[in-house]
C-alpha cells in the first residue's frame, strides 16, 4: 500500500480519539514533547516528528538464518520488499565509483546503471516532498491552546532565514567558547577525542540529584547546548561491513505495506530503527557481545544472525523480560549447538565484572522510549507514580554506559542506543559519560565521529551510515554531535532511535 493523502487523513482520525482525557499518561508525554521537543527540533520539525510518532511505525523483517533462510527472502522479494544490504552494497559501490575513477566512460555507465536501479527501488523525492508538505499542513491530533494560536499566526520561515538562524546559533557556541577556561594539557588526542572544556562545561548527572524539581528538561538542555563545540578533522572511515548473512528486509519510503505474520521461526519482525545499531557494532568473526540490556532480545538476536560473534551474552535486570527472551529464543535458535553461543544472563548490568572480556557491548538503555510514551497509557513513563523514575533516566544511562566502558577489553567498542528524541538521553548521557571515564580512569575514549554529525560545522552524515538515508528519515542539521538519529517521519516511519559509537583506546 503506497501512502497517500487519505491514509493520512484516515490515520490522523483514527489517533484523535486517544487525547480526551488528559490524566492519561499519553497525554501528558504528548504534552511534555511539545513543550520541550518544540524547543530543541524547531515548531515545524517537531510537528512533522509529532505525527510520526502518533501514526504506525515501519518495520524491519530479519531472516532467520536456523529456519530456512532461502524461502524466507524469496518470499519477502516476491512481496516487493527490499534487502538492505542489497541498498548498501549498491550505495557503497556507488560511492567507491565516483571517488577513485570519476572520469572515466565506464565508471560512469556503470554509475548511471546502479542509479535506474535505485530509482526503480525507493520512491522518488518529489513524491516524499509533496507527501511531507501535506501532512505538515494537517493538524489533527489535539494541541494546547496556546500552541494552536502560535502556529495559526506563524509565519514560515524562508530558507534564508533558517540560514542566518543557524549562523547566528553558530557564531553564539563559538563567542561562548571563547569565554570557557579550556586547560590545553589536559586534553586527549586532540584530533580524535573530545576536549577538556567540553567535557567539564557538561552539567554532571550528580549535581540534578535532588533539583529535579526545579530544573527542567528544557533548561537542562540550554545548559547542554552551551557546551557543543570543536571541530574535528579526522580520517573518516566510508564504509561500513555489512555482515553477509545478516537479510533484513524492509519496504521503500512512502509504502506502508506491512509484513505477513511469519510462520514461527521463519523471520522476526522489529521496529526497523532497531538493525542500525547492530549494524555499527561492526561484528566480526570471534567478537564476544554483551548485550547489557538486552530483553525482550530484539537487538541480541539480530546481532547473532550475523553468524559472526563467538558468543553472545543478552543480559537484562528484568525477569519478566527475561523469561521473554527465552520464548524467542525458544523459537528462533533452537539449535542446541547454537544454544551454547547465545547465553541469557539475567543481573543489574551495573554488577556485571567480567572485565576485559568483552570486546563489543550494545547498551540499548532503558529511556522514555518516545513512541511508546505518547501511545500506550500501561507502564508509561509519564504516568504520575513514576515521574522520579523518569527524571532519573539520564542518571541511569549514563551509570549504565560508564559500567560498559569500564568494562569493555581495551581496543572494544561500545554503542549506546535510545528510542528517545530528547538531546539529554542522548549526546547528553554520551557527554556525561565521557566526563566520568576522564575523572575516574586512565582509559582513553574515542567517540566514532565517522559516525557523528556536528551541525555547527555542517559536517555531512557520514559515509559509512549514507546509505541508511535511502530508507531512513535521518536527522541531518539537528546538531547531533556524538551520534546518529533515525527520525519518525509518514514517509519512513521508523525510530526515533538514537546510537553512538565509542571507542576504547587503552
Ligand atoms: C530499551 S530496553 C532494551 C531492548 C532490547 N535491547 C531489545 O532490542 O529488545 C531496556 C532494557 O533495560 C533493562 N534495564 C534497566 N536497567 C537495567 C540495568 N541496571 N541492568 C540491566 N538491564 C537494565 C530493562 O529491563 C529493559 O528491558
Amino acid at each position: 500500500m503506497t501512502l497517500n493523502l487519505y491514509s493520512f487523513i484516515f490515520l490522523a482520525d483514527a489517533i484523535q480519539t486517544n487525547y480526551e482525557n488528559k490524566n492519561f499518561p499519553i497525554y501528558k508525554a504528548l504534552n511534555h514533547f511539545d513543550d520541550f521537543y518544540k524547543t530543541v527540533y524547531g515548531n515545524k520539525l517537531w510537528r512533522s516528528l509529532r505525527l510520526g510518532l502518533l501514526c504506525n511505525n515501519k518495520y524491519c523483517a530479519v531472516i532467520n538464518n536456523y529456519s530456512d533462510p532461502q524461502s524466507s527472502i524469496e518470499y519477502l522479494e516476491n512481496r516487493g520488499a527490499l534487502n538492505i544490504r542489497t541498498l548498501f552494497e549498491l550505495q557503497y559501490e556507488k560511492q567507491k565509483l565516483k571517488r577513485n575513477d570519476f572520469n572515466t566512460e565506464k565508471p560512469k555507465e556503470i554509475i548511471q546503471k546502479m542509479e535506474e536501479k535505485m530509482e526503480s527501488l525507493i520512491s522518488d523525492k518529489e513524491k516524499t516532498d509533496k507527501l511531507s508538505s501535506i501532512y505538515c499542513k494537517y493538524e489533527k491530533v489535539p494541541i494546547k491552546e496556546k500552541e494552536r494560536v502560535i502556529i495559526e499566526d506563524e509565519e514560515e520561515t524562508t530558507e534564508d532565514e533558517d540560514e542566518t538562524r543557524k549562523s547566528v546559533e553558530k557564531l553564539s557556541l563559538i563567542e561562548g567558547l571563547k569565554d570557557a577556561h579550556i586547560d590545553k594539557s589536559r586534553i586527549i588526542h586532540p584530533k580524535n577525542s573530545v576536549s577538556a572544556a567540553t567535557l567539564f562545561e557538561f552539567i554532571p548527572a550528580t549535581q540534578i540529584k535532588g533539583l529535579e524539581t526545579w530544573i527542567s528538561e528544557v533548561d537542562h538542555y540550554e545548559y547542554y547546548k552551551k557546551s557543543l563545540d570543536f571541530p574535528i578533522n579526522v580520517e573518516e572511515e566510508n564504509y561500513l561491513n555489512f555482515p553477509e548473512h545478516l537479510n533484513v528486509f524492509t519496504f521503500e519510503k512512502c509504502n506502508i505495506n506491512y509484513f505477513p505474520k511469519p510462520s514461527v521461526g521463519s523471520t522476526g519482525v522489529l521496529n526497523g530503527g532497531s538493525i542500525l545499531p547492530v549494524l555499527a557494532l561492526d561484528l566480526k568473526k570471534g567478537d564476544r557481545l554483551l548485550d547489557m540490556c538486552g530483553a525482550p532480545g530484539g537487538k541480541s538476536i539480530t546481532a547473532f544472525q550475523t553468524l559472526m560473534p563467538d558468543e553472545v551474552v543478552c543480559n537484562d535486570i528484568s525477569l519478566s523480560r527475561i523469561n521473554r527472551i527465552r520464548k524467542v529464543v525458544k523459537e528462533y535458535l533452537y539449535d542446541d549447538s547454537t544454544i551454547n553461543k547465545f547465553i541469557i544472563s539475567h543481573q543489574d548490568g551495573l554488577s556485571i565484572d567480567k572485565f576485559d572480556y568483552f570486546n563489543k557491548i550494545l547498551v540499548d538503555v532503558p529511556c522514555t522510549n518516545d513512541r511508546i510514551s505518547v501511545n500506550v497509557n500501561e507502564n508509561n513513563y509519564f504516568s504520575s507514580n513514576r515521574v522520579k523514575e523518569r527524571l532519573h533516566l539520564p542518571e541511569l544511562q549514563c551509570n549504565i554506559l560508564t559500567a560498559a566502558l569500564k568494562l569493555v577489553a581495551r581496543g572494544g567498542t561500545v554503542v549506546y542506543s535510545t528510542c528517545s528524541l530528547s538531546p539529554v538521553q542522548n549526546d547528553g548521557v554520551i557527554q556525561m559519560a565521557l566526563r566520568r571515564m576522564w575523572e575516574e580512569t586512565d582509559n582513553e575514549i574515542v567517540v566514532n565521529y565517522k559516525l557523528s554529525i556536528a551541525l555547527y560545522y555542517f559536517r555531512d552524515l557520514s559515509q559509512a551510515f549514507n546509505p541508511a538515508n535511502i530508507l531512513y528519515y535521518i536527522g541531518n542539521n539537528i546538531g547531533m554531535k556524538y551520534g546518529i538519529m533515525v527520525l519518525p517521519h509518514l514517509t519512513a516511519n521508523f525510530g526515533p532511535m538514537y546510537f553512538s559509537k565509542l571507542k576504547k583506546l587503552k
